[in-house]
């Protein structure tokens, strides 16, 4: 019987997730909130192993199934070794993408299906799914921009991508909002850092309380 909250961030590239995510935690961390941060792909060492596979930019022949493959072996390790034993702790993990990644950027970009990569995710993840999903919305250009602009962010295999791509992930994403209304909520993440950091906490609070 799990006690704690799990929640999840997602969005296309550069949209702020990582930032916010950062602030979130030192706000409720602050607060004396029992907060756990963590990633995907990655959060442990095996995940961060396959995260290097997945992203290596010198991978260029990785097929659109393994790669789906690989993200959801990833999860699986991640939810097994640190999600699920910090929800039964009681924490409140927040984490920087999970399934809805899978779903917009293998299930809907890549064209392999949102259901069949919702199929071998079931299979990984055992119906442990977040009670919330903050979406962080931002046209695919002005996300991209930021990255470029941040030296501090290494490009990899998916950032690549060209700028159709990630504007059919994002698409993906606005069908994953209109499949799962109640679980997940989203935010303009193209309005300065201070108006998404307070939109995202008032939605955790509520889920929360
Ligand atoms: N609301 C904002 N307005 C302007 N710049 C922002 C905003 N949010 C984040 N940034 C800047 O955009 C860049 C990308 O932010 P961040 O790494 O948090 O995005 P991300 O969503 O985690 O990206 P990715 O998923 O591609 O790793 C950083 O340089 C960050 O400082
Ligand atoms: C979990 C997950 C991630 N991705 C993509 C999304 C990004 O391009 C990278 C991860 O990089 P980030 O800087 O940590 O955001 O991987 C994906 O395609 N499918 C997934 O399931």
């Amino acid at each position: 019987m799990t006690r704690g909250i799990f929640i999840t961030i997602e969005g296309p590239e550069g949209a702020g997730k990582t930032t916010v995510l950062n602030m979130l935690v030192e706000k409720l961390h602050s607060e004396g909130k029992k907060v756990l941060q963590t990633r995907e792909p990655g959060g442990i060492e095996i995940a961060e192993q396959i995260r290097r596979v997945i992203l290596d930019t010198n991978n260029t022949t990785m097929d659109p199934r393994t790669e789906a493959l690989l993200y959801a072996a990833a999860r699986r390790q991640h939810l097994i070794e640190k999600v699920k034993p910090a929800l039964e702790e009681g924490y409140l993990v927040l984490c920087d993408r999970f399934i809805d990644s899978s779903l917009a950027y293998q299930g809907y970009a890549r064209k392999l299906g949102i259901e069949e990569v919702y199929s071998i995710n079931s299979f990984a993840i055992e119906g442990m799914m977040p009670q919330l999903t903050l979406y962080f919305d931002i046209e695919p250009e002005i996300g991209l921009n930021r990255i470029r602009k941040n030296d501090e962010r290494e490009v990899n295999r998916l950032d690549l991508e060209d700028i159709y791509f990630h504007q059919t992930v994002r698409e993906g994403y606005h069908l994953l909002l209109k499949k799962f209304p109640e679980r997940i909520s989203m935010i303009n993440a193209e309005n300065p850092i201070e108006v998404v950091l307070e939109e995202a906490y008032q939605k955790i609070r509520k889920c929360i309380e």
